[in-house]
């Protein structure tokens, strides 16, 4: 979808920006450009719609060479957010968002009708907060407005540079998962200028790591961080990035265990009994379905039916969520286990030491794909 080829930005003082960049995003990917400041990352991103003009190479969009379109033609189909958002402050924030559908001539109504729906999307309430001047918006509103308007034309492109980068951290981790939920609806090819490497691997279908003007690994989160291609890169992605890798290793099912299991209707006696043959000090409750009900202390299984002294079970996840997910919830409620569900249905539980065997799965996983010869792992207890 966005192809650089040998792209080299020079200014007449002699800094080169951007130094024979080669790559390629594809369409629907998300890919985010991370490095210290001043090394290239917004040069790229404005080279694609053209704010800055490459010294040499070319750029090609959709197959397109840019440097033959319109500027505002190609605009059109780049959506753009930056960190100061540039609202206009004597709009409202539904008019800000219709400005682009405005300007492509749509029909009052249905500009204003699409611009409602996007802040709908992006979370803001457009009967309340459509009607609100920007400065009477929260910092984080302000960024879904900026959001929200880049999406209004409905551009195939998005372009965003440090879009979070203005608000705290916890409304900035907010901004940033909905901005993945988000992207798993509309499907944008998306450049992502960023200089957490936290960001950058939260959301990053593939990074770029950036050294002075250069691409020093263009991989997946995952590779990054297992297999730093260069010192350069291990040193930027930081000492800690085994834990990192624990927000970006997805829960699978084969790294359940399987607790000892009882029925709602099962007598509580036979049920204890059973949990004394296995040794056992507790049991996950399920239905004849395999919908999760709670779970059961071995040694509080007095008369009746199971269901009579099944407990809510407080700490749970969805199959596919990080390990990072797992672990802070673990902490979060104090508990040695966590159960994973598949919809209703229970899947089985994660014990820190299931926890562990994930993270060295992923390691291993990425270890054997990547074709380099030289893999850094950081040393994993127990390995
Ligand atoms: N007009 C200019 N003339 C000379 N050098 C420039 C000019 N514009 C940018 N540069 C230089 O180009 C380099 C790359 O700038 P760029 O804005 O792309 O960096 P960046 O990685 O986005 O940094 P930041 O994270 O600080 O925004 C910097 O060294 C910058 O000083």
């Amino acid at each position: 979808m966005i192809r650089f080829e040998h792209v080299t930005k020079g200014y007449p003082d002699g800094t080169v920006a951007v130094d024979d960049l080669s790559f390629e995003v594809a369409e629907g990917e998300l890919v985010t450009l991370v490095g210290p400041s001043g090394c290239g990352k917004t040069t790229t991103m404005k080279m694609v719609n053209r704010l800055i003009e490459p010294t040499s190479g070319r750029i090609f969009l959709d197959g397109e060479d840019i440097s033959t379109l319109d500027p505002v033609v190609l605009r059109r189909r780049i959506g753009y957010v930056i960190q100061q958002v540039g609202l206009f402050p004597h709009k409202t924030v539904l008019e800000n968002t219709a400005t682009v559908p405005h300007l492509l001539g749509w029909p009052r109504r249905k500009a204003r009708e699409r611009a409602a729906e996007l802040l709908d999307l992006v979370g803001l309430d457009p009967a309340t907060h459509g009607a609100r001047y920007p400065d009477q918006l929260s910092g984080g509103q302000r960024q879904r407005v900026g959001v929200a308007r880049a999406l209004a034309a409905d551009p195939p492109v998005l372009l965003m540079d440090e879009p979070f980068g203005a608000v705290d951290p916890v409304v900035r981790e907010r901004l940033q998962s909905e901005f993945l939920r988000l992207q798993q609806q509309v499907r944008k090819t998306v450049l992502f200028v960023t200089h957490d490497i936290e960001e950058a691997v939260r959301l990053g279908d593939r990074i770029a790591v950036y050294g002075s003007g250069r691409i020093e690994q263009f991989d997946t989160p995952a590779t990054v961080l297992g297999a730093p291609a260069t010192p350069y890169v291990a040193d930027f992605v930081g000492s800690d990035r085994g834990l990192k890798r624990l927000s970006v290793t997805l829960i699978e099912s084969g790294d359940l265990e399987q607790p000892p299991v009882v029925r709602l209707d099962d007598s509580a006696r036979e049920a204890a009994a059973r949990l004394a043959d296995e040794e056992a000090r507790w049991a996950v409750v399920l239905d004849g379905e395999g919908t999760l009900h709670g779970w059961v202390a071995a040694d509080t299984l007095g008369e009746g039916a199971v269901r009579d002294h099944a407990r809510r079970m407080e700490a749970w996840l969805p199959v596919g969520s990080s390990l990072k997910q797992a672990f802070s919830a673990m902490l979060q409620h104090d508990a040695g286990w966590i159960a994973v569900l598949d919809g209703d249905h229970f899947l089985g539980v994660l014990t820190p030491g299931r926890l562990h065997g994930a993270l060295r799965r992923s390691v291993e996983a990425e270890a054997r794909d990547v074709s380099r010869g030289e893999v850094r792992l950081e040393a994993v207890p127990g390995a």
